[in-house]
């Protein structure tokens, strides 16, 4: 058998990532992360957001080892990663950062292959995963394959880096800002996708970013960071946004976080009115209150039928369903910073 293949990291198909008391103080003295404890759980999405220079990507690059700890440990699937070789260990563990760094002068399906040819894998493996990573990231690989990274849009590069960084099959994906140079629009779509991907493929990924919205679009959780790598709240990202555990936690998340819950809560048959009949429906239980919102507002009509999953109407939105859609989320998620009611007893 091949070392890689008895390497334990990277053998299990997802694994799970701990930091453990982990600690990075630069050499100029910078302490970077003082004392983080984090589970990342096998076949999660983990999301570290936070304000500028407050330790993300230090502490994702801990787990790669392109930083040394300087207290503490990391385990990937329950190993010491200082226990093992840093080149075999980052052959194991994909990592796609913002401009993605490809090789300029070999082709698409060549930056793809980096890893799985220093792996020593055939050139026909090697070459049919190329091509099959770069159908899965969205790319067509008959017209994409051969051409070289400057002609490729910026969104283009992105996907091919998250292919490469796929290639090997590792066991985790670290991420940090994969899409911060990619323009708005590109953005959302490169995000849709991406959660789509992580769905299908299931691998552990630890993602940085500073911007929220693309935190709480992208997490099954996310852990909001402050300076000096301590970590504020890990919920997911609708408790995130109706319950933030402390002030710090809500002015990061900002004043319109109501409005981001909109997109990330669905239509319950609990929210709606009974229909009016004949009532054509134009949404459909599930969809998202920000969809809702946007069709109500279009529509000259105050209410909205609403189909279930089997096509057949089962009630009508209007305004008021999409509060009371909200308030059965913030009832589900209390927040431990409301003021307390006061009752006539108290
Ligand atoms: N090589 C280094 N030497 C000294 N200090 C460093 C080094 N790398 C990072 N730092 C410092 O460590 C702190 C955390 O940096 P880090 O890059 O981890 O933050 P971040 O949250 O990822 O920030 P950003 O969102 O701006 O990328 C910052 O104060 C930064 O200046």
């Amino acid at each position: 058998m091949p070392a890689d293949e008895t390497d334990p990291i990277g053998h299990a198909p997802h694994a799970a990532i701990s930091f453990e008391g982990a600690a990075k103080r630069y050499a100029d003295g910078t302490v970077a992360v003082e004392d983080l404890d984090l589970e990342v759980s096998a076949g999660e999405l983990m999301v570290f957001v936070g304000p500028s220079g407050c330790g993300k990507s230090t502490s994702l690059r801990m787990v790669n080892r392109l930083v040394e700890l300087t207290a503490g440990r990391v385990l990937v699937d329950g190993e010491d990663v200082r226990h093992v070789d840093p080149v075999r260990l980052r052959r194991r563990i994909g990592y796609v950062i913002q401009n993605v760094g490809l090789f300029p002068h070999r082709t698409v399906e060549q930056n793809v292959g980096v890893v799985p040819a220093l792996l020593g894998w055939s050139r026909e493996r090697t070459r049919s995963r190329s091509r099959e990573l770069l159908e899965l990231v969205g790319l067509d690989a008959d017209l994409h394959a051969r051409r070289y990274p400057h002609e490729l849009s910026g969104g283009q590069r992105q996907r091919v880096g998250v292919a490469r960084a796929l290639a090997a099959e590792p066991s985790v994906l670290l991420m940090d800002e994969p899409f911060g140079a990619v323009d708005p629009v590109g953005r959302r779509r490169l995000q849709a996708e991406f959660r789509r991907l992580h769905a299908e493929l299931g691998t552990t990924v630890i993602f940085v970013t500073h911007d929220i919205d693309e935190a709480v679009l992208l997490g099954d959780r996310v852990a909001v960071f402050r300076q000096g790598g301590h970590v504020e709240q890990v919920a997911d990202p609708v408790t995130l946004l109706a319950a933030p555990a402390n002030e710090t936690v809500r002015s990061f998340i900002g004043a319109d976080r109501a409005v981001r819950l909109l997109a990330l809560t669905g239509i319950e048959a609990e929210d709606l009115s009974p229909a009016a009949p004949g009532a054509s429906p134009a949404l459909t239980v599930g969809d998202t209150l920000d969809v809702a919102l946007s069709v109500l507002a279009e529509s000259p009509a105050p209410t909205i039928g609403v189909r279930g999953d089997d096509g057949e109407l089962v009630g009508s939105l209007d305004a008021d369903a999409i509060y009371r859609a909200l308030r059965r989320v913030y009832s589900a998620h209390p927040d431990p910073l409301a003021e307390p009611v006061a009752t006539p007893n108290s």
